[in-house]
């Protein structure tokens, strides 16, 4: 059990708050000779930090990469690798009304009833800015898996905002870059433009549904029982901020399959199995099929918000709170590239394990 971190043999440990200098990622067993610079790793930041859109909060943040270890000559060098990103607009006056409350659906009461004290600056440690850090360590992650895996492809995308869902029927792989909501529906981009805006202005907030596809994944990463893939990677979205539901392929809807419907039919294609669907979500029994890797998760409207919400104070006094500042209205658009970050590590950490206990050997079909 850690308390700051995730992974097996690909390790990370993140740190920092969101008003403190600095916050970063530690990460431990990365593979030597990978190629890396704060370049790389920056251009996965870039997609995730403040103040892009007038749909993000306006927290004004470069997210600047520092790669302080365990790179030598542009390549890892199998050392410990700690990634600093510098805080640079923190407005902690923001929090100074609500330093003595607690916002309804937020952790301020959770961190208070547990450790008895909190930075109750910007959330502190449990601000979404710590997902700056899980990014950090994503872009090293897909710099690995480039090299070892060069076809995965790994791929966010908002399928749901609020009560309004895509229409799958117009997915769209390139439109994911096209829109600030990296949806692959344009006319949900549109239409989520016009409702987000309206929410925005009259001081509330909205949650989301993500998912994250991972095309090219090979077959045998994970393994029973306790090591599942699936259980890695819920455990992993799980822990990102403001998520309150995972799902892997069908998840919840497969309840309502009959086992007809849900028979995701194999016949023998030119290089191996070939599978006619994928309610699967590309893994059986914790080990990965080879078919798309397919994870949703829900964030929770963000909890900060302009409209009074009843609430008690340190001293048990019923009062009113209203958060001021800087703040999402829909924290699910930047949890997107959090999203990837995350399915990158996971991913990785179970290659590295795979290699360990198989070599990478497959059993033989056909
Ligand atoms: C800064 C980020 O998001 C922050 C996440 C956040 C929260 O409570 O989660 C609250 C706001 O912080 P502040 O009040 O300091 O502006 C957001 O801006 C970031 O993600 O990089």
């Amino acid at each position: 059990m850690s308390f700051n971190t995730f992974g097996h043999l690909f390790r990370v440990t993140t740190w920092g708050e969101s008003h403190g200098p600095a916050l970063g990622a530690t990460v431990d067993g990365c593979p030597p000779g990978i190629a890396i610079d704060e370049a790389m790793i920056q251009h996965w930041l870039d997609r995730r930090k403040p103040g892009q859109s007038k749909f993000t909060t306006q927290r004004r943040e470069p997210d600047a990469v520092q790669i302080l270890s365990g790179v030598f000559e542009g390549r890892t060098t199998g050392t410990t690798i700690q990634l600093m990103i510098e805080n640079t607009d923190q407005r902690s006056k923001d929090y100074s009304e609500i330093a003595q409350k607690f916002r309804p659906g937020h952790a301020d009461i959770t961190y208070h009833q547990k450790y008895g004290l909190r930075d109750y600056r910007g959330g502190g440690r449990s601000s979404a800015r710590e997902t700056a850090a899980r990014v950090a360590a994503g872009g090293l992650a897909r710099a690995a898996l480039a090299a070892l895996v060069p076809d995965l492809r790994i791929t966010g995308y908002m399928v749901q905002m609020g009560p309004h869902g895509i229409d799958r029927g117009r997915f769209d792989w390139d439109e994911i870059e096209r829109n600030p909501f990296w949806t692959p529906d344009p006319q949900a981009a549109e239409d989520w433009a016009a409702y987000l805006d309206g929410l925005r202005k009259s001081g509330d907030s909205v949650g989301a549904v993500i998912e994250v596809t991972a095309r090219g994944c090979p077959p045998g990463l994970g393994a029973p029982i306790y090591a599942k893939l699936d259980t890695d990677l819920a455990a992993a979205a799980m822990s990102i901020n403001a998520v309150k539901g995972v799902e892997i392929g069908d998840g919840m809807a497969s309840a309502a399959l009959t086992g007809t419907a849900n028979a995701d039919e194999i016949t023998m294609g030119p290089d191996g199995p070939d599978y006619g669907s994928n309610h699967a979500g590309g893994i059986l029994g914790g080990i990965s099929t080879g078919q798309d890797i397919v994870m949703r998760f829900a964030v929770k409207p963000t909890s900060s918000i302009l409209t009074p919400r009843r609430t008690i104070t340190m001293d048990g006094e019923e009062t009113d709170i209203v958060t001021k500042g800087r703040h999402d209205p829909c924290v699910g658009i930047r949890a997107v590239p959090v999203g990837e970050a995350m399915m990158a590590c996971v991913i990785l950490d179970h290659l590295l394990l795979d290699r360990g206990q198989t070599g990478g050997v497959r059993g033989a079909i056909g």
